[in-house]
């Protein structure tokens, strides 16, 4: 289970006046307690109100300045390499993931561990891609893909460790409507724990419990409908 302990995040920012030398502190997470049992689960909030700052701290990429993160009995201040292996982390941007020139590279990348036969893994990378419908471009440049193309490598990479929980960082923000229905069933279908920050209500809705983020708080936290009703009506 992901527990977050009276987590704070505060970073160092140079002053608005701009002075030399003069920095301030800015909270960008203020004391959040959370137990996230559940097997699907969605922050969402503003722009700039902390939810990738919170999905961060699940997998090490930050640490608090105070209190205490733990997922699945790890802590990512202590255990930061086990960490990583134990939760895959999709990032909004997919090009800072993909470190390989195609797509079937970067998925042969993710399974150098698990299946050491360069045949047997570059078979199983291109499975992968194909169950994504991306079997066409495996070995065009990450570069010509399209932006939702590019995420579904990313996701298909990530996945194929098969990691203990999958947090992913606005995962249809580039996906046309067929793609995004596409990475619904996806989601569903996994085995694992799944949490997202989304921008995509109707993602959202799809959780078993959704957060919704204020000034790097949790200002309310419940069950899809009424968590999404008062992320409503709170913007407007
Ligand atoms: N390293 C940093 N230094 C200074 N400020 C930061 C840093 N990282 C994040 N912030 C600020 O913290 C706030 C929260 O950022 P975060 O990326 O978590 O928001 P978000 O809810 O994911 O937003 P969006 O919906 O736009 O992706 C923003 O105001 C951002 O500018």
């Amino acid at each position: 289970m992901i527990r977050l302990e009276d987590v704070s995040v505060r970073v160092d920012v140079p002053t608005a006046a701009g002075h030399a030398h003069a920095w301030v502190a800015k909270t960008l997470i203020d004391r959040v307690s959370l137990a996230l049992p559940e097997r699907r689960i969605a922050f969402v909030g503003a722009n700039g109100s902390g939810k990738s700052t919170l999905l961060r701290l699940l997998n090490g990429l930050i640490l608090p300045s105070d209190g205490r993160v733990e997922v699945d009995g790890l802590d990512p201040a202590t255990d930061g390499r086990a960490v990583r292996r134990h939760v895959g982390f999709v990032f909004t941007d997919p090009l800072s993931q993909l470190v390989m020139p195609t797509p079937v590279e970067d998925v042969e990348l993710s399974l150098r561990r698990s299946i050491p036969d360069r045949k047997a893994r570059r078979a199983r990378a291109l499975d992968l891609l194909e169950e994504r419908g991306l079997a066409r471009v495996a070995d065009q440049s990450i570069y010509d893909l399209s932006g939702g193309e590019r995420q579904l490598v990313a996701l298909t990479a990530v996945l194929a460790v098969k990691p203990g929980v999958l947090v992913a960082d606005e995962p249809t923000t580039l996906l046309d409507l067929r793609n995004r229905l596409r990475l619904y069933a996806t989601l569903d279908a996994l085995p694992q724990q799944v949490i997202v920050s989304t921008h995509d209500l109707d993602l959202a809705r799809r959780a078993d419990r959704v957060l919704v983020v204020e000034g790097g708080r949790i200002a309310h936290d419940g069950a899809p409908a009424e968590a999404i009703a008062y992320y409503e009506g709170s913007q407007r």
